[in-house]
């Protein structure tokens, strides 16, 4: 079993090897690469009879690909060990101590710098003339791009240096500025050639271009970052970054000499938020000894220089094994399909279960128990799978089957002809009935406190509640008695039921869950159908002429007043008083302090960080001021998020105010 699983990791591992550093075309993100590097590496350490000489973790890089001559590294290019966090950092610190038997040192003086993105290179200057420009390749062997390189303008052809040694040589990292790359891309568009995937590999892909005049349009940058020189005035990492400074190289201004690990944390922190504003792309923080004397007692491993460590920012992807695949029946009845994984960090959470949206995907992923997938989470959004690693499947899978009945009440489920979701389709399934209930008391609808899912679940299990308005018939003696509820919870949530009766018709409306009637839609469609009776005996076209009401949400509403047991729910509702009516909407006075954006008319574009669009619509609209979807002179405000659209544009022309979402929080909160 193991053995099998190492032989798969060995050869995806391979495979992406081969993608990435010989076609410059990679196949996985870094992240789910360096992911299963660090599974085949750690059951080779527990397996250490299972090692073998070609197995990815024993050697650097690929073997260059052939059209350039190759040549020997005088001193082999290493690459750096990994760590993910500030555990491992604080590991590496414990292990170098040890090896070098400075145990009882307090630290010693980092130098941080940059994980520049690009790809390294080795140039030779002989009497202070540029006279070679090699590739990392395998790290032994690389190839011979001197024509390449001097087309670089960064890389010094003659050293700035009155009496330059005669031999030296800098390595560093030659890479794409981002723009740079954005308009090499978009040049390939127009021709109809092939995108590059990252800077990286276009950097790479062009270091390694036959035509050095392709070579010389493509504008790469270099940073150098080591130096190898015969000589013993530097004595330090931080002496040699000025040095190559002084000699005309391009070095990286952000380095920074840190004298213990509690800085270089501060450093990569600092880093990880104001990384995305630089010109070029980062992954992570370089962490090296400064002292060469102490860097020579450490050594080398086979792979890595003892005396650094590559710290990397945390990614959005990652690898996982699916350990089962269940279904989820929500409020609507909607079965979604979710796989449930062995735990995995993203994005810094601990992930155990990501969508699989519905049975089509699942279709189309082929997602199988036991199969190793791509999870991925893009803000706040629930993780989902994105493939499947196919080559580290193991034997005898099965195919999934959606299954055919409610996991909850057993009845058939259907899936509507033009519909992807599948349903259970019995009002009284419990699944519903739960979700119903949640739903009612979350903070958006009725605002129930202390009606949370497992105070629900135990009310429906000793049969107390079998629809919403059964929560009016609640009594604290009724419920004292349920498992953790006590007299005095009991008071307090019968109270919380009774106040609920005091929300707005809005949030009534919200709370029954119909589809698509959101929090917002639910606002609007009180303000133009102010009672229930007037909502109910709307027409399709009442409904879809409202501004922001399409034809599905009208749709839907009909849908739903045409189903008899909900007509009968709003009568049990009115009997036990809750608001069905909307109160006369009073106009917001304009310094009230509730209501900071009376009569202001706000457009928003682009992506938020952190607020949904919805979620932005409701703090304007309870701070008194409405959305509208385009940019016109009446327009007060433009709130804008990251990769505006056209709006942005017509916004500068007519000269509005723009505000970023953190300008607009404290505005709200004013
Ligand atoms: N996506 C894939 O399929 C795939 C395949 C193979 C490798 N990889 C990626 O490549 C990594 C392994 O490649 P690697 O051996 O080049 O190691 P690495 O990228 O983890 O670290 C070594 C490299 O860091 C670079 N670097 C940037 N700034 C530096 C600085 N200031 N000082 C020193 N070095 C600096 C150098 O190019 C050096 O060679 C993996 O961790 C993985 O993320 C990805
Ligand atoms: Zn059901």
């Amino acid at each position: 079993m193991i053995e099998q699983r190492i032989q798969q990791l060995r050869q995806q591992l391979q495979k992406a090897n081969y993608a990435y550093y010989v076609l410059d075309n990679p196949i996985m993100e870094d992240a789910v690469y360096d992911q299963l590097y660090r599974e085949l590496d750690t059951l080779e350490k527990e397996n250490t009879h299972l090692i073998t000489s070609d197995s990815p973790t024993q050697r650097v890089g690929d073997k260059p690909a052939s059209q350039f001559v190759s040549l020997a590294h005088n001193i082999p290019l290493y690459s750096l060990e990994n760590a993910f966090n500030l555990e491992n950092l604080q590991a590496w610190q414990k292990r170098w101590q040890r090896y070098s038997e400075k145990e009882n040192i307090e630290s010693a003086e980092y130098v941080c710098e940059l994980k520049i993105d690009g790809s390294a290179l080795a140039l030779t200057y002989e009497n202070g003339l540029l006279i070679r420009g090699v590739t990392r390749g395998d790290g032994t062997t690389g190839e011979d791009i001197t024509q390449n390189v001097r087309t670089i303008r960064s890389i010094p052809l003659k050293l700035n240096l009155e009496n330059p040694p005669p031999i030296i040589e800098v390595r560093g990292e030659a890479f794409l500025p981002l723009d740079e790359f954005d308009r090499i891309n978009q040049q390939r568009e127009e021709n109809g050639e092939a995108l590059f995937a990252n800077p990286r590999n276009a950097a790479a892909g062009t270091l390694r271009q036959l035509d050095p005049k392709i070579v010389d349009q493509r504008r790469l940058q270099f940073f150098a970052y080591t130096l190898h020189l015969e000589t013993t005035d530097i004595n330090s990492q931080w002496e040699s970054l000025n040095y190559l400074q002084n000699s005309g190289f391009l070095v990286n201004t952000h380095r920074k000499l840190c004298p213990s690990l509690e800085e270089v944390a501060d450093y990569f922190q600092q880093w990880e938020t104001e990384r995305k504003d630089l010109p070029y792309m980062t992954d992570g923080v370089v962490v090296k000894i400064n002292d060469y004397s102490l860097q020579k007692v450490l050594g080398f491993t086979q792979k890595f220089p003892r005396w650094a460590i590559a710290l990397k920012y945390p990614a959005e992807e990652a690898p996982t094994i699916v350990k089962d695949i269940i279904v989820n029946v929500g409020r609507t009845g909607a079965v979604t399909p979710m796989a449930v994984m062995e735990p995995v960090h993203l994005a810094g959470t601990t992930v155990q279960k990501a969508t699989l949206h519905n049975s089509d995907r699942i279709k189309q992923l082929d997602i199988r128990v036991g199969d190793t997938v791509i999870i991925r989470k893009a803000g706040e959004i629930i993780p989902e799978v994105v493939r499947v690693l196919d080559d580290l499947r193991p034997p005898n899978t099965q195919l999934y089957q959606m299954p055919s009945h409610c996991p909850e009440c057993d009845s058939t489920l259907k899936r509507p002809p033009n519909e992807a979701v599948t349903r259970c389709m019995n009002l009284s399934c419990g699944a519903i009935l739960r979700g119903s209930l949640v739903h009612w008391a979350s903070r958006d609808a009725l605002d129930i406190r202390g009606l949370g899912e497992k105070i629900v679940i135990l009310l429906i299990n000793n049969g107390l509640v079998n629809s919403l308005a059964d929560l009016y018939d609640l009594t604290p003696e009724k419920i004292a008695n349920l498992e953790r509820m006590g007299s005095k919870s009991a008071n307090n949530l019968i109270e919380a039921i009774e106040g609920s009766k005091k929300q707005p018709f809005s949030r009534v409306l919200y709370g029954l869950g119909i589809r698509y009637v959101g929090s917002v839609t639910a606002g609007l469609l009180a303000e133009n159908f102010p009672s229930m009776e007037q909502l109910s005996q709307a027409s399709f076209s009442d409904l879809s002429s409202v501004y922001g009401v399409g034809e599905e949400i009208a749709q839907s509403i009909i849908d739903w007043f045409s189903i008899e047991k909900n007509c009968d729910l709003i009568q049990q509702l009115e009997k036990v008083g809750l608001q069905l009516e909307a109160t006369k909407s009073k106009t917001p006075t304009v310094d009230s302090p509730l209501t900071p954006f009376a009569g202001k008319t706000f457009v928003i574009t682009g992506t938020l960080p952190s607020l949904k669009r919805n979620e932005a619509k409701a703090l304007i609209m309870e701070a008194g001021g409405k959305v509208t979807s385009s940019v016109s002179k009446r327009t007060d405000y433009l709130l804008l998020g990251e990769n505006p659209g056209s709006k942005l544009t017509q916004a500068e022309k007519l000269g509005i105010t723009q505000l970023s979402e953190a300008e607009f929080l404290t505005l709200v909160k004013k």
